[in-house]
């Protein structure tokens, strides 16, 4: 079989000419901090780009920057310096094409899971007939529609991730943006998590950009992913994922999908030394 060490590359600079097909182009963006003891470099000119209907990963240990590059993204909050673009729009705040899906569990408590889905629909003022051809949909979508009259205080974490999913998708969002959405799961939940999630983007064809600090969770989703590290916060590798490595049950056990996995981790290891 072919070395997978082919498809780790060093990270080389977005081009300006921007094609049609990327759909979320980051360029050049830095984050400085201003703390009591200094200025904190939290993102060292980073550029990446996320494809229409791509699965992206960002993977690195805790501090380098995957958060802070997320909520950039959708628009939480700002950069020092850098650009950018959402379908060629540059983006200037948080925004409908953008829909987020946080680690801790963000429902809204007083409202059931249907409604829960419903929310961004709600705001919009969407007649209660088409929003709940939507919330069917999307309760179909992620397995929970005996659970629809539901409250949050009634569900696994598990439940909760899937309800959160399916409200961000019941939006339209162009790009759907993951902050480790299953990190507080527990093993079993959290693969069940990942292939639900696989099905969902297939069937949606959405554009997905994933942060992990689990190297084997962003093999088995992405079809790219960027490798991050800190201090400062900074993309190191680009790997492309070969399909057969990918979603495929017990392919985590295989032997391709462990050798991609060392080599990911050696690379980082003697990048750092
Ligand atoms: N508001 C802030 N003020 C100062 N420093 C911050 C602020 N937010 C984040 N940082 C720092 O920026 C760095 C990157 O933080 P960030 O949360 O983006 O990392 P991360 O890779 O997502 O980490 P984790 O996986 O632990 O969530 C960290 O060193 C953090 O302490």
């Amino acid at each position: 079989m072919r070395s997978s060490a082919a498809k780790v590359q060093r990270f080389s600079l977005v081009e300006t000419n921007v094609p049609e097909e990327k759909k979320i182009l980051i360029h050049s963006i830095s984050k400085e901090y201003r703390t009591k003891t200094g200025s904190f470099l939290a993102l060292d000119n980073v550029s990446i780009h996320v494809c229409q209907n791509e699965f992206v990963s960002l993977v690195g240990p805790s501090g380098c920057g995957k958060s802070t590059l997320l909520r950039i993204l959708a628009g939480l909050e700002e950069a020092t310096s850098g650009t950018i673009s959402v379908s060629g729009h540059e983006i200037e705040g948080p925004g409908a094409d953008r829909g987020m899906v946080f680690q801790s569990y963000t429902l809204f408590p007083w409202l059931t899971v249907r409604e829960n889905i419903e929310f961004g629909l709600s705001l919009k003022k969407v007649p209660p007939k088409q929003r709940k051809e939507v919330s069917d949909r999307y309760l179909e979508l992620v397995s929970l529609v005996p659970f629809a009259d539901s409250y949050p205080k009634e569900l696994s974490g598990g439940m909760k991730q899937r309800v959160a999913i399916a409200r961000a998708l019941a939006n339209s969002p162009e790009v759907l943006l993951m902050d480790e959405p299953f990190a507080a799961l527990d093993a079993q939940t959290k693969s069940e998590m990942q292939e639900l999630l696989l099905d969902i983007w297939e069937k949606e064809k959405t554009t997905v950009v994933f942060i992990t600090h689990d190297i084997e969770e962003a093999i088995f989703l992405s079809q790219r992913l960027y490798v991050m590290q800190s201090h400062p916060g900074r993309i190191e590798l680009e790997v492309q994922i070969p399909d057969e490595l990918r979603r495929k049950k017990h392919v985590k056990d295989s032997e391709a999908f462990i050798r991609l996995k060392r080599e990911i981790i050696s690379l980082l290891q003697k990048k750092k030394g």
